[in-house]
């Protein structure tokens, strides 16, 4: 029988230059990653592959707020910059995905399921913005941002510059979750929880709203991979590993670790917030909520990975 595994594309990951930020080349590296899933449907796993938005939903933001500047146009909510960002990766990463199932001769196609998830709209989240979105910025750059845009709250980010940030609830539930279990049982490469998932609140009598605010991808992908008992959670970003004392003399990079090592390093303070710390953190709670085994590597490392061979394995 087919493995089901959750795998979540970093948004950071889609774009291999910061100085080249076109569609092209974002669908390149989309291509790229497709073709590395591909190969591990090849080796007998069914996939919903979710995916961040991180940087894309800050440019779409960007660009309301400059059209408004410029042209008095209506500004774009973030909550509808996130859903654009759904459809266009989404596109993307189904076209790439149907291309390679016709260049293998595999009788798969991919489907994108726009996901709204459900947030606490009191959260404190609400008033302590964390989410780094869009471009990055040098420290001069932000300083003069922060000048002319006096409301935007500007971080470091890992150490790689100074990014804004917004508001970053935690994923509560994924209201789409059952059909996309199902289609993924159907056979269908499933794309969905893009961005983390549309973040909405359920108001008392049922119904949902939209909310500002850009959910951690990793975080829900981790809600995702519980919802649906993948066998496995696997998160594709910028490294091969996941290293100990990552950038230092003594760099380690880990093969194999157990759910209670992988706390004691977290403990330790071996992961940044902001970037690795948050798939670690999506990894200990799948692991705590039924999940058995999860891999963190780059998408080149993604059929290795699986084979055992590349990657950073946590097991139970
Ligand atoms: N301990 C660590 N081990 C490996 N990478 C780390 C570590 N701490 C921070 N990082 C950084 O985290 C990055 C992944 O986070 P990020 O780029 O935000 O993710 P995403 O691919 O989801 O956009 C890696 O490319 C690496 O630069
Ligand atoms: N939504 C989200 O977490 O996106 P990134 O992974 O691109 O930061």
């Amino acid at each position: 029988m087919a493995k089901l595994a959750v795998i979540a594309i970093g948004g950071n990951s889609l774009i291999r230059d910061n100085t080249r930020q076109t569609v092209e080349d974002q669908y390149a590296a989309v291509c790229e990653t497709a073709r590395h899933i591909a190969g591990m449907i090849e080796q007998g796993y069914e996939v919903i592959i979710t995916h961040g938005n991180g940087p894309q939903v800050g440019f779409i933001l960007r660009r309301s707020e400059i059209a408004n500047e410029v042209a008095g146009m209506h500004f774009v909510p973030l909550v509808a910059c996130g859903a654009d960002t759904q459809g266009a990766i989404g596109y993307q990463i189904q076209q790439a995905m149907d291309n390679e199932f016709k260049k293998r001769g595999l009788d798969k196609s991919a489907i994108t399921l726009v996901t709204q998830v459900v947030v606490d709209g009191n959260d404190p989240a609400f008033k302590k913005p964390t989410k780094p979105i869009g471009s990055f910025y040098t420290r001069e750059q932000a300083e003069k941002i922060q000048q002319e845009h006096p409301d935007w709250i500007m971080v470091s980010d890992a150490g790689r510059g100074y990014r804004r940030v917004v508001a970053s609830p935690l994923p509560l539930e994924i209201v789409e979750k059952e059909v996309i279990h199902k289609l993924a049982l159907g056979g269908y490469c499933m794309i969905a929880v893009g961005g983390g998932g549309i973040p909405v609140i359920r108001r008392e009598d049922g119904t949902f709203a939209g909310v500002d605010a850009v959910i951690d991808k990793d975080f829900a992908a981790g809600l995702l991979a519980a919802a649906v008992k993948a066998d496995e959670l696997i998160i594709s970003t910028g490294v091969p590993k996941v290293y100990l004392s990552y950038g230092q003399p003594d760099e380690k990079a880990l093969d194999r670790v157990t759910l209670a090592e992988l706390k004691e390093y977290v403990r330790e303070n071996h992961f940044a917030p902001g970037s690795m710390l948050p798939k670690i953190q999506a990894v200990i709670r799948f692991l705590e909520n039924g999940g058995r085994k999860a891999i963190i590597t780059n998408p080149e490392s993604l059929e290795a990975a699986v084979a055992g061979k590349a990657g950073t394995h946590v097991i139970l």
